[in-house]
Formats: C-alpha cells, structure tokens, sequence
C-alpha cells in the first residue's frame, strides 16, 4: 500500500483538496478536488490524476449544511472511492499564523488554542480551517495534522513594511501587517525559478486573483511588499471584499449609520467587492455574461484597483521585470489580465493578444519591456511538501 499526504485547503465557501501519494521524487499527485458552495449550493468535484472525474455531486436542499457535515460526506466518499493509501498525516492551508507561527507545526491542543485566538483577524476563513482540522480529529484521532500558514511566505517582509501609522504600542501588540497567499506565492515562486530561473531573479509582481485577490511584490522571489495587511480585507478589490478603503468609511458607518461592528464586518467581507458594486455576482464569469452597466462598472474598478494597487508595488520594488498572474480569475480571465495590463501599458506593456486568450505561459510580446506570464497555482502542492516536512524535519521526504 503507498503511503499518501492528503492537503486541504478550507476557504469561506469552498474546500479544495488533494491526495498526494509519497515516491522518491517526493509527492505524487494521485486525485484532487473542490467542495464549492458551501451554505449555499454545495457542489464535488474530484479528479484523479489524469484528469478523469471520479465524483461529481451536488446536495439537494444542501444550502443548510456546514464545513463539518460535508467534511464528514467527503471522507466518506474518499474511503469508499479513493485508491486506499496508507495516509501518514492531513496538511492544512491555515490563513492567519499571527506573529507567533510561521514554520509548518504539527498541531496539538496548545496550537490549536493559539490558532483559535487569530479567528477574529480571518472571520472568512480561520474559523474553517480549524473546523476541518476537529473534524479529522474527531475521525481519526492518531493522525498527525500539520498546520501551514498562508502568513508564513511574508514572514521576513522588511519591517518598515509590515507597520501601519499608528501608535507603536499597537505594532507591538500585533496590530501589523501580515500579507496573506503566501502558499500560493510560494508555489509561483517555485515555479517561476523553474519556468524562468532570470525573471525569477529580478523584480517581479505575483498577482492571486481569485474569490480573495492580493498581489506580492517579490525580489529574487522573496516578499518584498504585498497588499493585503492585517487581515484579507486590505488591498485589491475582490469577489464580496471592499479592500482598501477609507477608514472614516468605517467610523462613520458606525457613528453616523447605526451598524454595530458585527454589521460592519458582514458588509466589508460579504456583501462588497465584485457583488456589493454590481448588485448581481460575486463571481467574475458571471459578470461577463451580464450587460447590465453595474456588473462592467465592477469590472472596471476591480482593473482599477489591481492597477492602482500594482503601481504601488512597483515603488516598492523599484521598478519591475515581470508580472504573473495566478488563481481563478488570473489563470482564466485573458480579458481581466488584458485590461490590467492595459492600465499598466504606460510601463511599456505590450500583450500578445493570442497567447492570452489561450492562457498561455507567456502572453507578453516578445519585445515587451516587462514579461508577462501565467502559472497556475498549487497551494496544495506547497501544503504536502511542507506537512512531509515538518514529520520528517530531515528532509521531508520518505
Ligand atoms: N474561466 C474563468 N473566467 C473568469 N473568472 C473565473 C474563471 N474561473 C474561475 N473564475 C473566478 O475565480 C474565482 C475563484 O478563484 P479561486 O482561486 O478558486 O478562489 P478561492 O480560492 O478564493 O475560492 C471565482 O469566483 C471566479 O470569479
Ligand atoms: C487569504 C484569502 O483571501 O484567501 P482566499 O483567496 O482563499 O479567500
Ligand atoms: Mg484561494
């Protein structure tokens, strides 16, 4: 029987997840998939490793249903349907490792209590991640579970970086910025140095585009600067988050509006971004398909903003060599990253219109001043090296 890491990566709405058996060569992707819609209408996918689909189910009447009843579904299913490794641990994306966790950790009670601390900083995702790590626990208590933390790839941002203008006090008690993706710009970076060892050495900006969206200004692939902060609000535009805003925004909605705090975080997190300005999706397919003028009007400032936010990190950078685009809508949407780019043309920008509608590893022309690429993302990938990593600290592999 082949011993196997299986990664999860809970999200708000989704969990996506994969079985990696364990060769000399490392992991081995064996099946991969994504639960999405979770409180709504939840919906499977798996695949296995050629791509055909082993499972693809939706829940009647399933709006009711929670991370912890379909957890228990999937594993269900994944006992009776997946080829039966010997699975040596279950590695998990956790968003927020606050100051004190940024090495992958096998969890224990302790970690979990200090995990469990940080939820109020990732209300959209924290909560989840824990809930999924109880749910095998209760299932199969002896399994080790390693923690991974999205925070840990922007551990090492310069300091002037990671401080707000607020009191010092404050920065001391954790209130900093963090920047979060990091499994994500971890695997970009991986993959760049191989796709592009010279690009990978230079100034380039990550752009994660997906239901949460960040960018990552990395020099010779380490974070230099990034827009999310504190929390996975900060930054770009993205599917239900605000991002960037005017914090008077905040006040005032208190002060002068009549929302409590927990109102006010259900409208920055849920109920703005892509959905809050076109009134009609979150999700960015959708608004391609409208023509009503709100859902182009989202689309608009989500470029805006990406643009907006990616000029700032080329300060940061001091100048910039590449970008990459990455996750749902960076993978997939040749109009989104045109018109970025579009936006960013003043850099000397020039797109090869054909490669980008086929998503093409580079889409930049080829007398382009700032390469242009694609690289689809793997964050359950990083997930599985590093849970082998921190069982067998040696070397990660066995
Ligand atoms: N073909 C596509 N064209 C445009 N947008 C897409 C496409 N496929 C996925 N997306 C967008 O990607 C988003 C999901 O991205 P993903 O990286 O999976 O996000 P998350 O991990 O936050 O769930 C969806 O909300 C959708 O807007
Ligand atoms: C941190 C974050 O925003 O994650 P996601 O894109 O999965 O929502
Ligand atoms: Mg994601």
């Amino acid at each position: 029987m082949s011993r196997a890491v299986v990664s999860l990566n809970s999200g708000s709405s989704s969990i996506k997840f994969a079985l990696f058996t364990l060769g000399p060569d490392g992991p081995q992707h064996a099946a991969a998939g994504k639960l999405e819609g979770i409180g709504t209408a939840p919906h499977l996918v798996a695949r296995d490793k050629d791509g055909t689909i082993l499972i693809d189910r939706n829940w009647d009447d399933g709006s009711g249903l929670g991370h912890e009843t379909l957890l228990h579904d999937l594993f269900a299913w994944a006992g009776d349907h997946l080829p039966d490794p010997d699975i040596v641990a279950v590695g998990h994306r956790v968003v927020h490792g606050g100051t004190k966790f940024f090495h992958p950790l096998v969890v224990d009670d302790a970690l979990l209590a200090g995990l469990e601390a940080l939820c109020p900083l990732a209300p959209l995702h924290q909560p989840h991640n824990l809930a999924a790590i109880r749910a095998i626990r209760s299932l199969a208590p002896d399994l080790p579970q390693v923690a991974c933390f999205d925070t840990a790839f922007h551990h090492e941002l310069p300091e002037v970086a990671t401080r707000f203008g607020l009191p010092r006090a404050l920065h001391d008690k954790g209130i900093r910025r963090y920047g979060f993706h990091g499994l994500s710009y971890e695997y970009i970076a991986r993959a760049l140095r191989e796709a592009d060892p010279v690009l990978a050495s230079r100034r380039v900006i990550a752009a994660h585009l997906g239901n949460g969206a960040s960018l990552c200004a990395m020099r010779d692939c380490r974070s230099v600067d990034t827009t999310m902060g504190f929390t996975a609000l900060d930054g770009l535009m993205m599917g239900t988050r605000c991002g960037t805003i005017d914090p008077g925004v905040v006040i005032h909605l208190q002060t002068q509006e009549g929302m409590s705090a927990t109102d006010v975080e259900a409208l920055l997190y849920n109920q703005s971004g892509l959905l809050g300005v076109s009134g009609i999706s979150s999700d960015m397919r959708a608004l391609h398909k409208s023509d009503d003028p709100r859902a182009a009007e989202a689309i608009d400032l989500f470029t805006l903003r990406a643009a907006r936010e990616a000029s700032a990190l080329i300060f940061s950078l001091g100048g910039l060599d590449g970008i990459v685009f990455t996750a749902g809508i960076g993978e997939n949407d040749p109009v989104i990253r045109a018109a970025i780019c579009e936006r960013l043309a003043w850099l000397g920008i020039a797109i090869d219109q054909d490669a980008n509608a086929r998503n093409a590893p580079v889409i930049s022309t080829a007398d382009s001043e700032i390469v242009v690429r694609v690289i689809p993302t793997d964050e359950e990938r990083m997930i599985a090296i590093h849970t082998l990593a921190a069982l067998t600290p040696a070397g990660g592999q066995s």
